[in-house]
């Protein structure tokens, strides 16, 4: 494809996301599968300009001077990114064959703008809602610029290895057999980044089961319920499954454990994931009932709560989200959050442990949740996660993550024990 066809063909992309529904990485997908003939070169380069695009989404609109349209924010997206100069992209503006239309005035100006503009507010800079930079300098402090860079950057592939059915080590061998570049990861000892953008679906070691996505965050959360063979876990928010499949291996199918949810349509989406690692038998799901909770109450070594929240960790994945997020949103889901963990509580056995988990990076969902579940809950103390998770910083209330500091999502995870009865 000319460069100017990959500019029409980011700005058609960029018009379908603004009026789709669902991710704009399916909205990609779908672009590409529909239009075979973009190489493997075009996609990277339309993608590249529409990523930047959806990360800087608000530093282009400031800097061009509006709320800019999809095609002024890929034709800005395409400059800033270093895909090609103003003077050149207006000159493949011509309207014939697959280029874009002629520039109008307002978008050369715009354009025209891209060059000139100073110093920007850090909101501007961050590309974020003003209306989150109290909730964000809580957490950040000095280093709110370095976490935004961060988070405007891409997210790594990471997998987890199944130690099921294979070491780290085997599958680190069988990846680069396949000509893959994997490294271990700095703290999940059972994973794995794969550099580059790899599909790994058709690959032998994801369908027989021996890795699996998942961002070494998600990993850490789940090592943070130190599960061991023989014990009996719930994992409260269990959805598709993503971390009780990493309960699953680190209890090597012996014990029990119960994936729970709300919403059984998300449970049965587990089964080809349990079926592919081999563990179909071992989990047990089961929809929350007033009568499960009953029945269950009190039984567990280990409950996990992977809390609904405002998904603020993984803006690198889908950068489009923190648009619409607004602190009421956030104070509405730590609500929630409260009623889930008291909910949960109820599980867990004298002496067993709590682990409460987020993919936010707003103490409002994180550490004042968990405070709030202690105020409210005397039986209840915080346990310190060094054990759990070596080299990570326990503030006391829980350990929280972030792509500028551990390179993972934004993730925070917190655990609490029980009161041993009498
Ligand atoms: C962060 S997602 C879980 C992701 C999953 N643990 C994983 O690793 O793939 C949160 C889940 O909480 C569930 N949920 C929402 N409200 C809930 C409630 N009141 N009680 C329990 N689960 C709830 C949602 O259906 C969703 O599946």
């Amino acid at each position: 494809m000319q460069p100017a066809a990959r500019i029409s063909a980011a700005i058609e992309i960029l018009i379908e996301i603004a009026a789709a529904t669902e991710a704009a990485d399916r909205v990609v997908d779908r672009y590409f599968r529909n239009r075979r003939y973009a190489g493997k070169q075009d996609r990277a380069a339309i993608n590249g300009i529409v990523w930047y695009a959806l990360r800087r989404q608000g530093s282009i609109a400031h800097l061009t001077g509006e709320a800019a349209s999809p095609r002024l924010t890929a034709m800005a997206a395409a400059v800033l990114s270093g895909f090609t100069d103003a003077a050149t992209l207006e000159g493949w503006c011509t309207g014939e064959g697959h280029a874009p239309a002629p520039l109008s005035a307002a978008e050369r100006a715009g354009l025209g703008r891209l060059a000139t503009v100073g110093d920007v507010p850090d909101c501007v800079a961050g590309d974020y809602p003003e209306s989150l930079d109290p909730l964000l300098r809580r957490r950040f402090g000095d280093r709110l610029g370095a976490v935004m860079a961060a988070m405007a950057g891409r997210a790594p592939l990471d997998l987890r290895v199944n130690t099921l059915k294979a070491t780290r080590e085997e599958v680190l061998g069988e990846l680069a057999g396949l000509g893959l570049r994997a490294v271990p990861c700095a703290l999940s000892p059972v994973g794995i980044r794969i550099e580059g953008r790899e599909r790994l679906g058709q690959l032998a070691p994801f369908a027989e089961g021996r890795i699996e996505v998942q961002d070494e965050g998600s990993q850490l959360v789940a090592l943070a319920c130190a599960a061991r063979p023989g014990q009996a876990i719930a994992d409260y928010c269990a959805g598709a499954g993503g971390k009780a499949l990493a309960l699953a291996a680190a209890m090597n199918g012996q014990g029990r454990l119960l994936a729970l949810d709300v919403e059984e349509r998300r449970l049965s989406r587990m089964k080809p994931r349990l079926e592919r690692a081999g563990i179909a038998g071992f989990v047990e799901t089961a929809a929350i009932s007033p009568e499960l909770m009953a029945r269950e109450a009190g039984a567990f070594d280990c409950v996990l709560v992977d809390a609904p929240c405002s998904l603020s960790g993984t803006w690198r994945r889908n950068p489009a989200a923190r648009w619409s997020l607004t602190p009421d949103r956030v104070a509405e889901l730590a609500e929630l959050q409260g009623q889930i963990i008291d909910e949960a509580a109820r599980l867990v056995r004298p002496g067993g442990r709590l682990v409460y988990a987020t993919c936010s990076v707003f103490m409002e969902e994180d550490e004042d949740v968990v405070a709030g579940f202690l105020t409210r809950h005397p039986d209840f103390a915080p346990l310190a996660l060094e054990q759990a998770l070596p080299g990570i910083m326990d503030n006391g209330l829980g350990v929280a993550l972030d792509p500028a500091a551990q390179g993972t999502d934004g993730f925070f995870v917190s655990a609490v024990t029980r009161a041993s009865a009498g």
